[in-house]
């Protein structure tokens, strides 16, 4: 989180009994995340501990209805995840100090720094039953992050500052940019995805994949984009970025045991796992070349997917998702 949202009592009380809740909670912030505000809350053993999130932009309140329902969704099948609780008037959020706000339970253990492959194995098990079980879930919502949304912010970045943080990227990015807007695959199978299923969004407790949290960017997508996503965070060693071949082809083969890919899609994944790469630089960049206002957590560089996106631009590259 960038900053703690400051919280009332008296105001967080109304919001509890909202749920049937009493206020008589141990409140503990947790570390970790760089936008939102959450703390667990832990009732004592009469009831599960909870998480409180107060969400900060950029998510726009007209857009949380699709995340939460979108979440509600999988939650009914039985997938792993940290899905909203039900107020008693039927919403799924309130607002707290001026921003919405959300209980959800507590999902126990850590997040995997360096995904390993058995790990990797049940990430990709749970993608691919995240995206069968979009199929019947009808509320679209377009992809907050698209590509015009991320070439904006590129746009709007200097190019010195750019190569001063990474030689070289410039000259990538407007290639990567210009490639995926002549080439982006039309027709793929899409619908609704998560589309930010970073290692520190999933947590096992033990050795066994808990869930998975922050759905905030989960949008209307191509499956495809979104396993591309998924194997851009989870295959690189962690700071030095090299790649995981064990780890890709643990994430891969696991997907595509429960659900398989058409040659269209696998033909389409060197290039969305490049523009992936693209996504999350505009965001690093952006925030490492003018951090937000107030913000106490360092930046992510950008370097760790300058490099992925090189790596995906190369023959290793397009080996990686061949079958
Ligand atoms: N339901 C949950 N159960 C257990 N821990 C949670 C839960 N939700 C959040 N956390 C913990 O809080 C941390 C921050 O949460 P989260 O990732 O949602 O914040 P964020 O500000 O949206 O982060 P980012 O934008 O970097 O992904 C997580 O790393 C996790 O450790
Ligand atoms: N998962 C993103 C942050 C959310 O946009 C990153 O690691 O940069």
């Amino acid at each position: 989180m960038a900053v703690f949202t400051a919280l009332d009592e008296d105001e967080l009380a109304a919001f509890l009994q909202a749920y049937g809740l009493s206020s008589d909670a141990t409140r503990t912030p947790l570390e970790g995340g760089v936008s939102n505000s959450n703390w667990c809350l832990d009732f004592g053993i009469l009831s599960p501990a909870l998480v409180l999130t107060v969400i900060e932009p950029p998510i726009a309140r007209s857009e949380l209805d699709f995340v939460f329902a979108f979440q509600r969704h999988l939650d009914a099948k039985g997938l792993p995840l940290a899905a909203p609780l039900g107020r008693s008037d039927g919403s799924l959020w309130g607002t707290l100090a001026g921003k919405p706000a959300l209980l959800s339970p507590f999902l126990p253990g850590t997040v995997a720094v360096a995904p390993d492959s058995r790990q990797a194995g049940q990430m990709g098990e749970l993608l691919a039953r995240m995206h069968l079980d979009a199929a019947d879930f009808t509320p679209r919502r377009s992809n907050p992050m698209g590509l015009p949304d991320m070439a904006a912010i590129v746009r709007r970045l200097d190019p010195l500052a750019i190569e001063t943080a990474v030689p070289g990227l410039a000259a990538d990015l407007a290639s990567a940019f210009s490639e995926a807007l002549d080439d982006w695959p039309q027709g793929l199978p899409a619908g609704a995805v998560h589309c930010d299923l970073f290692p520190d969004n999933v947590l096992f407790a033990g050795p066994r994949l808990s869930g998975a949290i922050d759905f905030y960017f989960s949008c209307t997508a191509p499956f495809a984009y979104d396993l591309a996503m998924t194997h851009a965070a989870w295959c690189f060693t962690p700071g030095d970025s090299v790649f995981r071949e064990d780890v890709s082809a643990a994430l891969l083969d696991a997907y595509a045991r429960s659900r398989a890919l058409s040659s269209g899609e696998r033909a389409a994944l060197p290039l969305l796992a490049r523009v992936a790469c693209l996504r999350i630089l505009a965001t690093r960049l952006r925030d490492w070349i003018s951090p937000p206002e107030g913000a106490s957590v360092t930046a992510k560089h950008p370097a760790e997917f300058a490099q992925r996106l090189r790596f995906y631009s190369g023959d290793r590259g397009a080996r990686a998702f061949a079958p």
